[in-house]
């Protein structure tokens, strides 16, 4: 079996760097090329850490898919890119794998319908890693029956955007299964502007952005005398990996677009 071609794009980030080496070390996989946002014209071995990895770098998607023959574009580069990269994916017949965060559910379904008018396959995870995807899962079913739920995402001080794509999804899981429902006292006033959180159909969740963090999520649920907290700590950027390669091979299935790797882990 011929082996799958990938584009890695964002590879000098925190997260693209654990994807060259999980790409590199995947006997299935083949890593043709990267693209960045800088360096165009080198070869990735020429940059520290990547030593042996002979691949073009490309600033320009457009060209990179041009000059190779690519199956799957992983994505890990700023919320600003990740639409715009999966349309240069899409006009170019490339499954896209996306972990960047920062879509908004209109440029999911503007997406879904380009990925099913092409028949592509394409996969937007907000959260690679099993132990998040079980967190959001456990989440869901706890609504069920404790629908007052807050939502505290802790992440390194680097992250770009607030809400995490995890909190927001977690978030979109709940509201599958509670009806919409202020929480608080109703008569609750904020002294300081933020200092309830952000507000997703009355669920309020609240980001806290330092140095020495991961990833990490605790949702806490309140009935009447007791309270149910389900976290999940990302303790270690490998733990995204296993995720990405099983969205890899998922992606060469499917030709929609799936939003969550909750639908691909049965
Ligand atoms: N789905 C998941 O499981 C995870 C998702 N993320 C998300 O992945 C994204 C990246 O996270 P990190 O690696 O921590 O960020 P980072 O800032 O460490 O790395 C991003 C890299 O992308 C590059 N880049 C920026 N714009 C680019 C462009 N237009 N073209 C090519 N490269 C570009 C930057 O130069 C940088 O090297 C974020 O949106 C983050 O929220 C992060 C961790 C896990
Ligand atoms: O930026 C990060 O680091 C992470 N981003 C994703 C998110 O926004 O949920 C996934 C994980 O939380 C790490």
């Amino acid at each position: 079996m011929s082996k799958v071609k990938i584009v890695v794009a964002g590879p000098r980030g925190n997260m693209g760097k654990e994807a060259v080496k999980m790409v590199s070390s995947t006997d299935e996989f083949t890593l043709v090329a990267a693209v960045d946002s800088k360096h165009a014209g080198m070869m990735l071995s020429e940059i520290e850490g990547f030593q042996g990895i002979d691949i073009p770098i490309y600033t320009d998607m457009q060209q990179c898919f041009k000059e190779n023959e690519v199956d799957v574009l992983i994505d890990l580069t700023a919320p600003a890119f990740g639409k715009k990269h999966m349309q240069t994916a899409f006009e170019n017949g490339v499954r896209p794998v996306v972990g960047t965060t920062g879509f908004t559910e209109e440029d999911i379904i503007e997406l879904r319908a380009t990925a099913e008018e092409q028949g592509i396959g394409a996969i937007i995870a907000p959260n690679f890693a099993i132990g998040a995807i079980l967190m959001m899962k456990f989440s869901q079913m706890a609504a069920k029956y404790l629908p007052d739920v807050e939502i505290i995402e802790r992440h390194h001080d680097r992250k770009l955007d607030a809400p995490s794509g995890t909190a927001i999804k977690t978030a979109q899981l709940i509201s599958e299964v509670r009806e919409q429902k202020a929480q608080g006292h109703p008569n609750e006033t904020e002294e300081l502007a933020g200092a309830r959180g952000a507000n997703f159909e009355g669920m309020r969740i609240h980001s806290v952005r330092l140095p020495g963090l991961v990833a990490h999520q605790e949702v806490i649920f309140g009935g009447v005398g007791q309270t149910l907290t389900i976290r999940h700590d990302s303790i270690d950027r490998t733990s995204f990996m296993p995720g990405v390669k099983l969205a890899v091979d998922a992606v060469l299935r499917i030709d929609t677009l799936v939003y969550g790797l909750e639908h691909i882990i049965e």
